[in-house]
C-alpha cells in the first residue's frame, strides 16, 4: 500500500472515531521510508546534533587509540595544548571574531584532548571517563545550542535550502542562490535569475517574497547587482537596524569639498553626500524629518570655512532662525526672500564674469572665495516672482559654486514654481511619502519602478538618497540632531564664518579693519533671533573688544537702530536696515 493511501485511510478512520494503527509488512516500502526520514532528520538537525556526534566520535577514537597506540597519550596532550593556544590567538582568522567564542573553542578542544589522552592511556571505559564524557559533554553543549549566530546561520541555511520551492511559489522559478552572508541584523544572498528575468521581476514580487520567506512586512530589500543583469542581492532583516534614532555627532569636515555625513545606511556604513557645485532637494510628508535633514546638512556646512550659507524660511523663520548667528542672510518674509535670491543672482553674475576673465572653468572655493549655498525651507511657499531667480541659480550656479538646498513636501511642477529648478536638482533625498507616485516626483521619473520605495519608510528621518555616488536604492536614517545641538553649533561657528567678498585689507589700514568689524557686528545684530544676540556672541562675531562693542551698541541704541531685548541681549530694530 502506498504511503499516501495509508495516510488518507488513517485520516478517514480518525474522522470516524477509530484510532488507526499502522501495520508494516515485509512488502511495504515504509521501513525504507523511515530510514530516509531519519537520514533527512539527522542531516537537517546536523548543527544541533554536532555535540552528540563529537561525543561518540571522541569515545570511538579513545577506544581505538587505547587498543592500537596506548603510548601516544603525551603527544595527544601536547597537540591539545598547542591547538587550544592557536585557537585563542588565530581565532579571528578562523571566523571566531569574539573573544568569548575563541575561549569556548579552546575550552572544548582542551576538554576533548584531555579526555582522549586519559582514554588512550587507560581505556575509554576507565572510571570516571564515561561519566565525565556525559556530564562535561552536556555542559559544553549548552553554549553551542544557545549561540545566537549559529542558530541564525542554521535558520538561513534551511531557508536557502528551500529556495527552489519559494522561487516556484513566487514566480521566480529557475532562480538559484549563489552565496549568502549572515550578519548581526539578518542575512544577504546573491541570487542568480533564470535567463530573461531581471531585478525588476524580483522587485515586482517583493511582497510575495516576504510572504514566502515568512518575514515581517518590509523586511526584505532587493538591490540590482551592478555587474550582472541576471543577478540580484536580497537582504533579509530580522531586526530593523534603524529602529532607534541615530544620535548626531559634531561634523569633522571643514570644507565643502568634502562629503557631508547625513546618517547611516542599513549596513552600518555612513550615508554621505557631496554638495559642492550641486543643487539638492529634500522631500517628504509633514513630520517625515525634512527639517531634521536640513539641520544636519546646515550643521555640517556652517562648520566649513569655505562656504557661506544663506537661509530662506517663509514659515516665519521657525526652522532656520536658530541658525541665524551662522547664516550670512536670513529671509523670513517673501520680500526678504526675493532680495536674498536677487543678491545671490548678482553674486553669481559677478563670479561668472570674474571666472571668464580669469579663464577659470569652475570656482574652487576657499575661505576668501567661498561657495554660496541658499537653503530654502518649504520651497512651495516662495512667491511666484522668485522663480526667475531660483531657476537662474539652479541652471547657472554650479560652475561658480552658488547652489540651492531646497526642502518641500511635494515638489510638483506647480509647487516648484513652473520653472527649471526641479529638473536641475543633482542630489535628491526622499523621506517618507504618502503615495507611490510621489517617489518619482521627488527622486525622478522611473525611480519607483527601480526600487526606491520611499512610501514604505516607516519612521521619521528614514530616507533614500539619489546622487551620482548613490545610484542604487539603499535605506538610510538621518542623524537626529537636537534643538540644543543646533543652538550650540550655530553659536560655535558664528565667529569664524566666512564673509562673501571680504574687503581686501591693507596691512596698516586700521580704518579698514574697524569698518570690517563693524560690518560683522551689524550683520550679527540684524540676523539675531527674537531673543536677541548675547554680548559674548557679538564679541565673537565682530572680533571687537568688549569696551569697543559696548561703545558701538550705545551709539546704535541712541540712534534707535538697536534694541536691548533683555539683559545682555541685543538685536537690530529692523532686519532690513543697512549699516551704511
Ligand atoms: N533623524 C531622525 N531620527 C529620529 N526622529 C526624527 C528624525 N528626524 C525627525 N525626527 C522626529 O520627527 C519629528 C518631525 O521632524 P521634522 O520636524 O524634521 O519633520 P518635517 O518633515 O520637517 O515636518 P514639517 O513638514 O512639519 O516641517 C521631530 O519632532 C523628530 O522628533
Amino acid at each position: 500500500m502506498k504511503a499516501r493511501q495509508m495516510r488518507r485511510q488513517a485520516r478517514k478512520m480518525s474522522r470516524n472515531g477509530i484510532q488507526p494503527m499502522m501495520l508494516i509488512t515485509s512488502d511495504d516500502q515504509l521501513p525504507d521510508m523511515i530510514g530516509v526520514l531519519i537520514g533527512r532528520w539527522l542531516w537537517r538537525y546536523r548543527s544541533e546534533l554536532a555535540p552528540v556526534h563529537a561525543a561518540y566520535l571522541t569515545a570511538l577514537a579513545g577506544w581505538l587509540l587505547h587498543r592500537t597506540h596506548p603510548g601516544w597519550w603525551p603527544g595527544i596532550l601536547a597537540t591539545t595544548m598547542v591547538s587550544a593556544a592557536l585557537l585563542v590567538h588565530l581565532g579571528p582568522r578562523l571566523g571566531l571574531t569574539r573573544p568569548i567564542e575563541r575561549l569556548y573553542a579552546a575550552a572544548v578542544t582542551t576538554g576533548i584532548g584531555a579526555w582522549l589522552a586519559v582514554a588512550t592511556a587507560n581505556g575509554q571505559g576507565h572510571r570516571p571517563l564515561p561519566q565525565l564524557l556525559l556530564i562535561g559533554g552536556t555542559l559544553l553543549s549548552v553554549p553551542w545550542w544557545a549561540h545566537r549566530r549559529r542558530r541564525a546561520r542554521v535558520r538561513v541555511e534551511r531557508t536557502l535550502a528551500a529556495w527552489p520551492q519559494v522561487a516556484d511559489a513566487i514566480g521566480l522559478n529557475g532562480s538559484r542562490v549563489m552565496s549568502a552572508v549572515v550578519d548581526a541584523w539578518g542575512w544577504t544572498a546573491r541570487i542568480a535569475l533564470r535567463r530573461g528575468h531581471t531585478v525588476a521581476d524580483a522587485l515586482g514580487r517583493l511582497a510575495a517574497i516576504e510572504s514566502a520567506l515568512g518575514t515581517r512586512p518590509g523586511a526584505v530589500r532587493i538591490e540590482a547587482d551592478r555587474n550582472r543583469a541576471d543577478h540580484f542581492l536580497m537582504r533579509v532583516l530580522h531586526t530593523d537596524p534603524h529602529s532607534r534614532p541615530v544620535p548626531w555627532q559634531a561634523p569633522e569636515a571643514r570644507s565643502i569639498t568634502q562629503p557631508i555625513p547625513l546618517g547611516v545606511f542599513e549596513d552600518a556604513t555612513t550615508a554621505t553626500v557631496l554638495l559642492l557645485r550641486r543643487n539638492a532637494l529634500v522631500g517628504g510628508v509633514v513630520g517625515s524629518g525634512k527639517s531634521g535633514v536640513l539641520n544636519v546638512i546646515i550643521a555640517a556646512l556652517v562648520a566649513c570655512e569655505d562656504v557661506v550659507v544663506w537661509g530662506i524660511d517663509l514659515k516665519g523663520g521657525m526652522e532656520l532662525r536658530p541658525w541665524a548667528p551662522s547664516l550670512g542672510r536670513l529671509a523670513t518674509t517673501p520680500e526678504q526672500a526675493i532680495n536674498v535670491l536677487k543678491e545671490a543672482v548678482t553674486e553669481l553674475d559677478r563670479r561668472a564674469t570674474e571666472s571668464s576673465h580669469a579663464g577659470a572653468r569652475v570656482w574652487e572655493p576657499t575661505k576668501s572665495r567661498s561657495a554660496l549655498v541658499i537653503v530654502i525651507d518649504e520651497y512651495a511657499e516662495l512667491p511666484d516672482t522668485a522663480t526667475a531667480y531660483t531657476d537662474s541659480i539652479a541652471r547657472r550656479g554650479r560652475a561658480v559654486a552658488v547652489n540651492l538646498l531646497a526642502a518641500t513636501q511635494r515638489p510638483t511642477q506647480k509647487a516648484m514654481g513652473h520653472g527649471a529648478a526641479r529638473s536641475q536638482m543633482d542630489v535628491r533625498i526622499s523621506l517618507r511619502v504618502r503615495e507611490r507616485r510621489d517617489v518619482d516626483l521627488i527622486l525622478g521619473q522611473g525611480m519607483y519602478n527601480a526600487g526606491w520605495h520611499a512610501h514604505t519608510l516607516d519612521a521619521p528621518g528614514k530616507f533614500f538618497i539619489s546622487a551620482p555616488e548613490h545610484p542604487t536604492p539603499k535605506r538610510a536614517r538621518a542623524y537626529l540632531i537636537e534643538d540644543s545641538d543646533v543652538t550650540t553649533t550655530a553659536r560655535r561657528y558664528a565667529a569664524q564664518r566666512p564673509v562673501l567678498n571680504p574687503p581686501q585689507l591693507a596691512d596698516d589700514s586700521i580704518q579698514d579693519q574697524q569698518v570690517t568689524a563693524e560690518d560683522r557686528l551689524w550683520q550679527a545684530l540684524r540676523d539675531a533671533p527674537e531673543g536677541g544676540c548675547a554680548v559674548l556672541d557679538l564679541v565673537k562675531a565682530s572680533g571687537m573688544s568688549r569696551p569697543t562693542l559696548y561703545r558701538r551698541l550705545t551709539d546704535f541704541m541712541n540712534a534707535g537702530r538697536v534694541a536691548q531685548v533683555r539683559r545682555g541681549h541685543y538685536r537690530a530694530t529692523s532686519p532690513n536696515d543697512d549699516l551704511a
